[in-house]
């Protein structure tokens, strides 16, 4: 299994299981986050946690082992199409998701840290958009919620650097929620949350879902999900990812 769903006190956390290969995504752990999605509409937790197993990432992005087959738009159109609505069902979730960022989020990882409503960052995590490393844009939706979590010259800047920012950085541009740096922190972050009644959480989230729904954001999520796809079929994309390929076979 490449994934892990576990209720307690009434937290519902899911890790991604994939900890060999950066806890990169592939179709096993899109069906686990649909379960989530699933889970929370029937068993009601006060929050959700999205995590992943060991220190070193939340999570690389697409597996490129799997997603590199994908060569033309209309092949990876549905991939990327999947995921975004993967990503916008957890978006707007009626409870806040926390991303517990334990190591680095780079690519698609980013954007599944993006789509949630806080960010816990380990002290050692690198995150970024590293996607105009590969000549793609984000394509699960994640630029379009970056533009909707950063003030734009700061959401512009870090799609556009396409590099990892360390903790500290993430932390001033506004990405971070909070740095991390031991379980105390993390258990003082949920507790001042557990201090509000979860209806209260709920109706402010509420809030938050009808602006995305009256801007548009999933009209929005669909032209970035297109526009990947667009770049993905090009030579230079397919290029970058063997020379990825090539040197993790070294
Ligand atoms: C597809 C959707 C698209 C989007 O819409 O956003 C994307 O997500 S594009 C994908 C973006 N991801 C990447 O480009 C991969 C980036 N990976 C890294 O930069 C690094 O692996 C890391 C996450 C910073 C971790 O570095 P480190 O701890 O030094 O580990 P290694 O690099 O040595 O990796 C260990 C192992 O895992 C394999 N790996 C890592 N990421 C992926 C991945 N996304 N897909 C497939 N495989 C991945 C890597 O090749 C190594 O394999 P072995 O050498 O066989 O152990």
């Amino acid at each position: 299994m490449s994934y892990k769903i576990e209720m307690a006190d009434e937290i519902l956390t899911f890790t991604i299981d994939r900890p060999d290969i950066r806890n990169a995504i592939n179709e096993g752990v899109m069906e686990g986050f649909e379960e989530l999605t699933k889970k929370v509409h029937k068993s009601n937790p006060r929050f959700v946690i999205i995590t992943a197993s060991g220190s070193q990432a939340f999570c690389s992005g697409g597996d490129l082992s799997v997603f590199h087959e994908l060569k033309t738009k209309e092949q990876a159109y549905p991939m990327l199409k999947r995921m975004s609505e993967v990503l916008y069902a957890i978006k707007t979730l009626p409870v806040p998701v926390i991303a517990l960022v334990n190591g680095a989020a780079v690519g698609g990882g980013c954007e599944i840290a993006t789509a949630c409503d806080y960010r816990l960052v380990r002290e050692h995590a690198k995150c970024g958009f590293i996607q105009g490393t590969l000549a793609i844009t984000s394509g699960w939706g994640g630029g379009s919620y970056l533009f909707e979590t950063l003030q734009h010259d700061r959401a512009l800047k870090m799609l556009s650097d396409a590099r990892a920012y360390p903790a500290d950085e993430l932390l001033e541009n506004g990405w971070a929620t909070k740095i991390v740096r031991d379980d105390a922190d993390i258990e003082a972050f949920i507790h001042s949350m557990k201090k509000i009644r979860p209806e209260v959480h709920r109706a402010y989230k509420e809030i938050a879902i009808r602006k995305w729904q009256a801007s548009g954001l999933k009209d929005r999520v669909e032209s970035e999900v297109r526009r990947c796809a667009e770049l993905w079929e090009a030579d230079v994309h397919h290029e970058a990812v063997d020379n990825f390929l090539a040197k993790a076979k070294k």
